[in-house]
């Protein structure tokens, strides 16, 4: 079945019109066509008849005339053209009678025969009339047309006149039915018309009603679609129907569909996007956090490295970096103000056997306790720094004069007076303190400093325990040191230094086992200078660590020349510096020295001070557990003279003590001394180590020690320190004994 689209509808539509219009002017056409027929025929069939009566009537009135006035004639001529015209009047009428009664006669042959017969008989009576007329009898005619004729014309007359009568009645009927006819047509015209238009009207209303209900309903839902009212895309479109409308409505709804599925693919974007984007906006604030975290973190560890930077971490005080700066400031504010900035470098004294005898944490709480006394001792604004070590500086800015440092001087001393309490302890710690003043001691930070620590020196050679203003002899002194330190750098690299032998003896036997190698400067000034004069400066200037190299590398070659030349187990000590453990040259240094003259460590033994020992620094310590495993002998130098504790004995890879000279002096006369000794030979011994007597000058000390079996003696007795060459002559592949010596 073909679809009934909108198309179609409305070609149906047009149609339907066309067709009703046709319908209706042929209908139309038809009724008023039959109508007209209708009328034709009746009037044909009865008026025509009806008027050839009336023709007839008027005929034969005029015959009648025409016979009436014939006997009134006198005139023969007249009579004649009377007669004529009778005649003809009388055959015009016989024709037309005929022809009439050919048509009467089916319907009406009784009254056509009548008809007939009264004219026949009218007719004779005529032709009779006539010929008396002729001969101009004219009362005959007279007679005739008053006596003869006169009914006949009569009966005919009347015959006529009521065949017009029936003729009149039935047209007048035929003319009724025919007009109630056309009545009837116009009727069911006007009807069919009406209802073809009402059915078209009903057709195109519905079909208007359909397309328009379904045109809004698409507009109502593309407005909902356009304005994305809540739900529109959710709601299917129903277009009823088969026809192009239903079709625009399915593609309108696939249309919403596709956008429904649009949105709800963007909403899911969309939410996906919105949980990405919160997921991301959580890993922003978490990755906020964590920076931030960071950040004050990085600005705690900032702020603590500052800290450490500028602070000690022992004290809290500022530390020496710290102070500096601190004292620049007070010089500006004073060059400023005309005023004065004393600063004062304070040292405890004796820390170190402090720290030593009763161990670092006991030191570390006597430096906390000193750096609060120290304090509280001076103003608030006053800066008190840690410059290292035992070491401490106070800043006093703004002083109108010098001299009012010193109250303050007395009362830092004043609060050092009560004894510290430490652990189980009680100590009497006292400070010596330099006192440097700006402008009037330095224009610099640095230069202030270095006298400042130059006045304390003072003050510890002035006994302790109290104060001494910088002044022209401390300054004196540091230029004098100055001096030794520009002449000392000037010595080396002339090669003015020299090194000198002094044999170690085997107690025992007596033999020459080796040779400690003992620096001199040979001054073309003040001849050969002993090392006291010049190795605490070059310690503290650190020139020491150049000369010390020098010093192993000539005691080296030395060692070699005469390990070769005959002496195959000569030993070679040499004094290292406590300033030559800093870094890790020295171990370098020993393996290169010891390389390049093919020597055994063993062959080579490294002297050192229990002062290197105290600060325990691991490179220390590393230095030396590394020159032990290398094989290097290490001997612990003046001992008794310091702290003399056996525990770096036991720590470190000793090989020998050396008994300080101090104690060796007067064996003869102090028991106290010999009890020393043997004991020190004892514990030495006891811990596996070889003992060396220092400073052996009589016979008397020499068997004292040779009865507590002293492994080595060493001394003035068997020879004071010589040139190689002398060395070589008197004592290389000797004993003691087998030349003379220059015992003091
Ligand atoms: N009164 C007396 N003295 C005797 C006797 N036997 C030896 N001496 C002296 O005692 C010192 C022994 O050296 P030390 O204890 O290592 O003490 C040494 C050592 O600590 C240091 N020293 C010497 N040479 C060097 C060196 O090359 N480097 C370093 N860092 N220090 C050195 O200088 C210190 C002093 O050395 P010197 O003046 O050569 O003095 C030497 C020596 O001449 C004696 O019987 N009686």
């Amino acid at each position: 079945m073909r679809r009934l689209t909108l198309r179609r509808k409305l070609l149906i539509s047009f149609a339907g019109i066309g067709l009703l219009v046709i319908a209706l002017w042929g209908v139309g056409h038809q009724v008023i066509r039959e109508a007209a027929s209708r009328l034709e025929s009746t009037l044909t069939a009865q008026v025509r008849p009806l008027a050839r009566l009336n023709r007839l009537q008027s005929q034969i009135s005029r015959i009648r005339v025409l016979e009436v006035e014939l006997p009134r004639l006198t005139d023969l001529f007249a009579v004649s053209d009377h007669v004529e015209l009778l005649s003809a009047e009388s055959s015009g009428f016989e024709r037309e009678l005929a022809s009439f009664l050919d048509e009467l006669k089916p319907q009406d042959p009784t009254a056509a025969a009548s008809l007939n017969e009264h004219w026949r008989r009218y007719r004779a009576d005529l032709n009779n009339a006539t010929r008396q007329a002729r001969v101009m009898a004219l009362d005959e005619v007279q007679r005739i047309a008053t006596f003869e004729s006169a009914p006949r014309f009569k009966s005919i007359s009347h015959q006529l006149k009521a065949l017009a009568e029936r003729t009149e009645v039935r047209a007048a009927d035929a003319f009724d039915q025919a007009l109630a006819q056309q009545a009837r047509q116009r009727s069911w015209f006007m009807w069919t018309a009406a209802i073809g238009l009402a059915a078209l009207a009903l057709w195109i209303g519905l079909l208007a009603r359909s397309v328009s209900g379904r045109l809004s309903h698409l507009r109502d839902a593309a407005t909902q679609l356009a304005e994305r009212g809540e739900g529109a895309v959710g709601q299917p479109i129903a277009i009823a129907g088969d026809d192009e409308l239903a079709e625009l409505g399915a593609a309108f709804d696939t249309m919403r569909r596709k956008v429904a599925a649009r949105e709800a693919a963007l909403r899911a974007a969309h939410d996906e996007l919105e949980s990405r984007v919160a997921e991301r906006t959580q890993e922003l604030a978490d990755t906020n956090q964590q920076l931030q975290r960071e950040v004050d973190e990085r600005r705690r560890a900032e702020g603590r490295l500052h800290y450490q930077a500028q602070y000690d971490g022992l004290t809290d005080l500022p530390n020496r970096m710290l102070a500096m700066d601190r004292l620049s400031q007070a010089m500006l504010a004073c060059q400023r103000s005309g005023e004065h900035v004393v600063l004062v470098f304070l040292d405890l004294d004796d820390f170190k056997k402090v720290n030593d005898t009763l161990g670092h944490a006991v030191g570390d709480a006597l430096l906390v306790q000193a750096a609060q006394r120290l304090r509280h001792a001076v103003r608030a604004q006053d800066t008190v720094a840690r410059h290292g070590g035992d070491e401490f500086l106070v800043i006093l800015g703004g002083l109108k004069s010098p001299e009012d440092a010193e109250a303050i001087a007395e009362k830092i001393l004043q609060a050092f007076a009560p004894s510290f309490h430490l652990g189980e302890s009680e100590l009497v710690v006292t400070p010596s303190l330099g006192l440097a003043v700006y402008p009037e001691d330095g224009h610099d930070p640095s230069l202030l400093l270095r006298n400042a620590d130059l006045a304390m020196y003072d003050a510890k050679e002035a006994g302790r325990n109290t104060w001494r203003f910088f002044n022209q002899l401390v300054h004196d002194r540091s230029v004098r040191l100055l001096a030794i330190e520009h002449r000392l750098r000037g010595a080396l690299q002339r090669d003015e230094l020299v090194l000198l032998y002094q044999p170690f003896v085997e107690t025992s036997s007596h033999r020459v086992v080796g040779a400690e190698a003992l620096l001199r400067w040979n001054s073309p000034d003040d001849g050969l200078v002993g090392p006291d004069a010049f190795i605490s400066v070059a310690e503290h200037t650190g020139l020491i660590v150049e000369i010390g190299d020098w010093v192993m590398r000539r005691a080296c070659a030395q060692l070699a020349a005469w390990r070769n030349a005959g002496a195959p187990d000569f030993r070679m000590a040499v004094n290292v510096s406590p300033r030559q453990f800093r870094g890790d040259k020295l171990l370098a240094q020993v393996r290169e020295c010891l390389a390049s003259h093919a020597l055994p460590a063993g062959a080579l033994q490294i002297e050192v001070t229990e002062g290197l020992l105290i600060r325990n620094q691991p490179e220390v310590r590393e230095t030396l557990l590394a020159l032990g495993e290398l094989g290097v002998r290490l001997a612990m130098d003046d001992f008794g003279t310091g702290y003399s504790s056996l525990s770096y004995l036991k720590r470190f890879p000793f090989d020998t003590l050396k008994i300080d000279r101090e104690f060796v002096r007067d064996l003869g006369q102090d028991p106290d001394d010999r009890a020393l000794v043997t004991a020190t030979i004892r514990m030495g011994k006891g811990l596996g180590l070889s003992v060396v007597a220092e400073g052996v000058e009589t016979a008397q000390q020499l068997q004292f020690l040779a009865e507590q079996e002293c492994d080595l003696v060493q001394g003035f007795l068997f020879g004071e320190p010589v040139h190689p060459a002398e060395f070589e002559e008197r004592w290389l592949n000797r004993a003691v004994g087998d030349t003379p010596t220059h015992a003091a």
